[in-house]
């Protein structure tokens, strides 16, 4: 049995896993790998990043992604266009963006206003620039096995390295995913599929969500609802993943507001054997593997060797 399961209630024995910290070693790797590339290849890696409109906690999470990219030595290119930009403006701009060559990766913040289609402008991304993994052509790739060719969404893959840091061999284990999106879900089932896993997507109309989850060895919960999977829906000893990023209403007028996960931290830490929290779990990731993904765009574009990260 594990600590967990044996310790008093209200212990909270769970490992927390320090995903604050990965990301960190892992942007510390890039930035070599960033060294590396200008000094053998004369290359700098450029990240273009576009915003549609002005959403606050849109802008706030592409400045720090700009931050960060210029951070590890990298190229950061912001394009941020007023909310009634026409579909047909944006295409151009992509277009324009798939054929600059100091711009290796794409990436349009979503969600877009309703009048844009979306997926209209994922797919007009070049493939090959496409560092959110969101192209049809990568999705299929991922589905496929193509793993090496693939550009592989930062969210899961995020995932995929705490899973992998925290477990090693995860050959045989139950997997259960709350959520079934193109963007977290479906790419991080194939990716545990492909860890040899027994996978699971469960969503609204799962019969006994519950249930599912307490079989699992790993449960990822995305579904973006705040603290939907609760602490008794975790088998004792199992690894907790948490997508979610949730704010919360202000308790006071004027205040900021909570962030919580998908997951009811302060339950499943009772239970689990090991969980991410919200904030520092799997956020800091997703930036920290978007800035992997533009090197490694890079030096596909260029035909040279990924240096060692
Ligand atoms: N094309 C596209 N690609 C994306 O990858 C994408 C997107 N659109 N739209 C919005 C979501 C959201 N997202 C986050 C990335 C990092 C944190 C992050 O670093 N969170 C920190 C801090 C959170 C905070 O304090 O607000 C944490 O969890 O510790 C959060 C959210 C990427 N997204
Ligand atoms: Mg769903």
């Amino acid at each position: 049995m594990s600590q967990a399961s044996t310790s008093p209630a209200g212990a909270g024995q769970a490992t927390i896993i320090d995903g604050k910290a990965f990301a960190e070693k892992l942007r510390g790797g890039v930035a070599r790998q960033v060294d590396a590339l200008k000094a053998r290849h004369g290359i700098t890696p450029g990240l273009a990043v576009v915003l549609v409109g002005e959403d606050a906690a849109s802008q706030v999470y592409v400045r720090s992604k700009s931050k960060k990219t210029t951070e590890v030595g990298m190229q950061s290119f912001q394009h941020t266009l007023p909310v009634e930009t026409g579909e047909d403006e944006l295409l151009d701009l992509v277009r324009r963006l798939n054929s600059d060559p100091q711009v290796h990766g794409i990436l349009v913040q979503l969600p877009l206003p309703k009048h844009i289609d979306s997926e209209k402008v994922i797919d007009t991304i070049d493939p090959a620039k496409d560092v959110d993994g969101f192209h049809v052509v990568n999705a299929g790739r991922i589905a496929t096995g193509a793993l090496d060719r693939a550009m592989i969404p930062c969210t899961p893959r995020g995932c995929q390295m705490l899973l992998q840091d925290q477990l090693g061999d995860m050959s045989g284990k139950r997997a259960v995913i709350v959520g079934r999106s193109n963007i977290v879900g479906k790419p991080m089932a194939q990716l545990l599929l492909a860890e040899n896993c027994t996978v699971t997507i469960a969503h609204s109309r799962t019969r006994d969500i519950a249930a599912e989850c307490r079989d699992a060895d790993i449960v990822v919960a995305a579904v973006g609802k705040p603290e939907f999977v609760r602490g008794d829906w975790i088998k004792p000893g199992a690894t907790v993943i948490d997508v979610g990023i949730n704010r919360l209403e202000p308790e006071e007028p004027g205040g900021k507001g909570r962030l919580v996960g998908d997951v009811a931290f302060d339950e499943a830490k009772q239970v689990a054997g090991a969980i991410t929290p919200v904030p520092g779990g799997v956020g800091p990731m997703t930036i920290a593997v978007l800035l992997a993904n533009t090197v490694t765009a890079a030096c596909r574009q260029a035909g040279v060797e990924e240096p060692a990260r």
